[in-house]
C-alpha cells in the first residue's frame, strides 16, 4: 500500500455509519487521508475483526484497512461519541435510514451539528421520499438544508478494489448549503478521488436512485442476449426518462448530464460489477427475483427504488416506459419476453420530450426546508 496522502484539510473526526461495501471503502479512503475515523457496524464480528486485524470479514474481505479506523458497535453510537465528531457520514441503505435517524436525531443539535453526508442512492418504499425528506422528517428542516450528498460513478469494489487502491474516481458533492458542500469536498478530495461541488441535491439524489433502475434494465437486456446497440439504447433512452422525471420533479435537467447522472448511469449499465445490473442480468437469464435477492449478499437499491419511482410517475402523470416496465417485471409478474416485445412495439415518438418545469415535489420539499 502506498504511503498515506496528506489531508487537504486539517484532520477531522469522522463517524461512518454502515460498514458495508461503500461505508468501509469511504472510511478507508478518509483514514488513508489521515483523518481520525470511527466506523459503526451493527455486526459484532465486523467490529471485532476491524479492531483486531484491520480486516472486514464480510465486505471488501481482501483489503487491509487503514489503521486510522476504530470500529464501533454493534450498538448505535451515543451522544458522547457523536458530540466529539466533526463529520457524520451515512452509508446505510435507503430503506433503513429513517429508523436509524429517528434514534440519532436526539443527539443532533439543530443550531450546531457536525457536517452530515449521505451516500445512499434510493427512494423510500411506501412514502416515495427522497433522503432529503427522510432527514427533514426525522431531524428537522435546518439539518436537512445543510445535509450534503455524494453521488456519481464510484464502485466500492472492482477487480482491484478501486477507491481503496487509489484508482482515479470522481464524484459530485451537493447541498443546498454551498459551504457544507465545500467542506465535504475538501474532506474527500484527493488526486485519485476528485470531488466536484453542486447545489442541486434533489437532482443528484434522483439521478443516483434512478440509475439503479435502468442498470436493472441494461443487465436484463444483456441476460437476454442483446448486445451493444441495445445497451446504448437503454442508456440513452434511460437518460431521457431520468431527465424527464427530474424536470417534472423540479430538479435541474443539467444535473442528469453530470457525474451523478450520465456518469453513474453509463457505469452501472455497462458493468457486471453493478449489483443492480447483476439483478437484471439474472432476471434476463430466467432466475426469479426471490432467488436473486436471497443470495445477492449485498443491497441492490434499484429493486426497492422501482416501487418509489412508479409512485412518483403516477403522482406526476408522466411516462417513463422503461422504468415502468422494470416495475411490472419485478412486482406484477410480467414475463420479461413480453415486456421486451411491448417496449419494442411502442410507436415512434419525439426524442427529447421534457415537461415544463413547474417546480413539482421539489418546490414543496424546498418550502418544507424554508428555502422557497
Ligand atoms: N457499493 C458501492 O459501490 C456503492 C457506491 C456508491 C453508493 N452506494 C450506496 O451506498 C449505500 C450502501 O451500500 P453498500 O454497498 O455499502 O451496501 P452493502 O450491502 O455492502 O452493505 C449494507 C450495510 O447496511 C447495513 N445494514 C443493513 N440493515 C441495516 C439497518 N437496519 N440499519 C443500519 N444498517 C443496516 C449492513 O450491516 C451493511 O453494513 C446504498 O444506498 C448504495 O446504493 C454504494
Ligand atoms: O452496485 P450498484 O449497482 O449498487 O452500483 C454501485 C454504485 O452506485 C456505483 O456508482
Amino acid at each position: 500500500m502506498p504511503s498515506p496522502i496528506r489531508p487537504m484539510s486539517e484532520a477531522s473526526k469522522v463517524l461512518v455509519f454502515g460498514a458495508g461495501n461503500f461505508g468501509s471503502c469511504l472510511a478507508d479512503h478518509l483514514g488513508d487521508s489521515d483523518h481520525d475515523v470511527y466506523l459503526w457496524s451493527r455486526q459484532g464480528e465486523v467490529v471485532e475483526s476491524l479492531n483486531k486485524t484491520h480486516r472486514n470479514p464480510i465486505y471488501l474481505k481482501d483489503h487491509h484497512f487503514s489503521t486510522n479506523i476504530t470500529a464501533v458497535g454493534p450498538e448505535l453510537p451515543g451522544e458522547t461519541l457523536i458530540n466529539e465528531m466533526d463529520v457524520l457520514l451515512f452509508a446505510i441503505p435507503t430503506q433503513f435510514l429513517r429508523e436509524n435517524l429517528e434514534k440519532l436525531r436526539l443527539y443532533l443539535n439543530k443550531d450546531k451539528h457536525p457536517l452530515l453526508i449521505f451516500v445512499n442512492k434510493g427512494i423510500e418504499i411506501g412514502t416515495h421520499a427522497l433522503t432529503l425528506e427522510i432527514i427533514a422528517d426525522t431531524c428537522g428542516a435546518g439539518i436537512a438544508k445543510a445535509a450534503t450528498f455524494i453521488s456519481g460513478p464510484s464502485f466500492a469494489k472492482e477487480s482491484k478494489i478501486c477507491v481503496v487502491q487509489r484508482q482515479p474516481t470522481s464524484v459530485s458533492v451537493t447541498s443546498f448549503t454551498d459551504s457544507e458542500a465545500q467542506r465535504a469536498a475538501i474532506l474527500f478530495h484527493q488526486p485519485h478521488f476528485r470531488c466536484y461541488t453542486g447545489s442541486d441535491p434533489i437532482g443528484t439524489e434522483l439521478a443516483g436512485a434512478l440509475k439503479n433502475v435502468y442498470a436493472i434494465a441494461a443487465g436484463a437486456a444483456d441476460g437476454l442476449g442483446f448486445e451493444n446497440n441495445t445497451r446504448a439504447m437503454i442508456i440513452t433512452r434511460g437518460l431521457a426518462e431520468m431527465t424527464r422525471i427530474g424536470t417534472a420533479y423540479g430538479a435541474d435537467p443539467l444535473t442528469f448530464l453530470g457525474l451523478a447522472g450520465v456518469g453513474d448511469l453509463f457505469m452501472s449499465c455497462s458493468s457486471p460489477t453493478s449489483r443492480n445490473y447483476s439483478v437484471g442480468f439474472r432476471l434476463g437469464k430466467g432466475e426469479s427475483l426471490d432467488s436473486i435477492i436471497n443470495n445477492l449478499g449485498s443491497v441492490a437499491e434499484g429493486v426497492t427504488t422501482a416501487k418509489g419511482v412508479k409512485m412518483i410517475l403516477d403522482e406526476l402523470c408522466i411516462k417513463a416506459r422503461i422504468a415502468t416496465t422494470i416495475y411490472e417485471v419485478l412486482y406484477e409478474g410480467k414475463d420479461i419476453q413480453t415486456a421486451v416485445r411491448e417496449l419494442l412495439e411502442l410507436p415512434s415518438s419525439k426524442e427529447i420530450d421534457l415537461p415544463s418545469a413547474t417546480g413539482g415535489p421539489a418546490k414543496q420539499l424546498m418550502k418544507k426546508l424554508g428555502l422557497d
